[in-house]
């Protein structure tokens, strides 16, 4: 079954809370036709059915914490396999969370051939989260957990990039700029791609 991913291709798409990764996904969906997969998405998808799993997950995300590392890859895994014969690549959104689930992933699923490296400034995620939690109902979209989503961004995940960069993947997009503008350089990334 996994081999049939194995060959995907596969771009992770990393940055802060609120840097823009959905938006940009989107965008490069609508472009390209790749699968979007947002972990976000389908740990609030599993939160939403009322299963058991969900409400654990719900508190441990309420808190603004990671989830455990095997729930989430489990779950990319089962939607890239479901997508596998469609799929022309796969947007890897939110994940890896932290240099060790960069790691199990390519164990268990393979390498990205691309690292998007989502790139705002502290004070700009706060701004969009705290305008985004006017209307997006996330439970983790208030003051008190967009702080910890932050210093948990900046102690576990950009680690993940400096990992990356020593192979030469990591393209850095300036999400300062208008939308349109941030996606004119993500898909100068994705054009260089073989
Ligand atoms: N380049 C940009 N300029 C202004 N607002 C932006 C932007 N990119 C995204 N936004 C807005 C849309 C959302 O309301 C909010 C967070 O964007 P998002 O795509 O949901 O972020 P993420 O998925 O990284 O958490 O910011
Ligand atoms: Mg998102």
């Amino acid at each position: 079954m996994a081999d049939k991913i194995k060959d995907a291709k596969i771009i992770f798409v990393v940055g802060g809370p609120g840097s823009g990764k959905g938006t940009q996904c989107e965008k490069v969906v609508a472009k390209y036709g790749y699968t979007h997969l947002s972990s976000g998405d389908l740990l609030r998808a599993e939160v939403a059915s009322g299963s058991e799993r969900g409400k654990t997950l719900q508190a441990i995300m309420q808190k603004g914490e990671l989830v455990p590392l095997d729930t989430v890859l489990d779950m990319i895994k089962d939607a890239m396999i479901a997508k596998a014969d469609v799929s022309k690549g796969f947007l890897i959104d939110g994940y890896p969370r932290e240099v060790k689930q960069g790691e199990e992933f390519e164990k268990k699923i393979g390498a990205p051939c691309l690292l998007l490296y989502i790139d705002a400034k502290g004070e700009t995620m706060v701004k969009r989260l705290m305008k985004r939690g006017e209307t997006s109902g996330r439970a983790d979209d208030n003051e008190e957990t967009i702080k910890k989503r932050l210093d948990l961004y900046y102690k576990a995940t950009e680690p993940v990039i400096a990992f990356y960069s020593s192979r030469g993947i990591v393209r850095k997009i300036d999400s300062e700029l208008p939308v349109d503008e941030v996606f004119g350089h993500v898909a100068k990334a994705i054009d260089g791609l073989k």
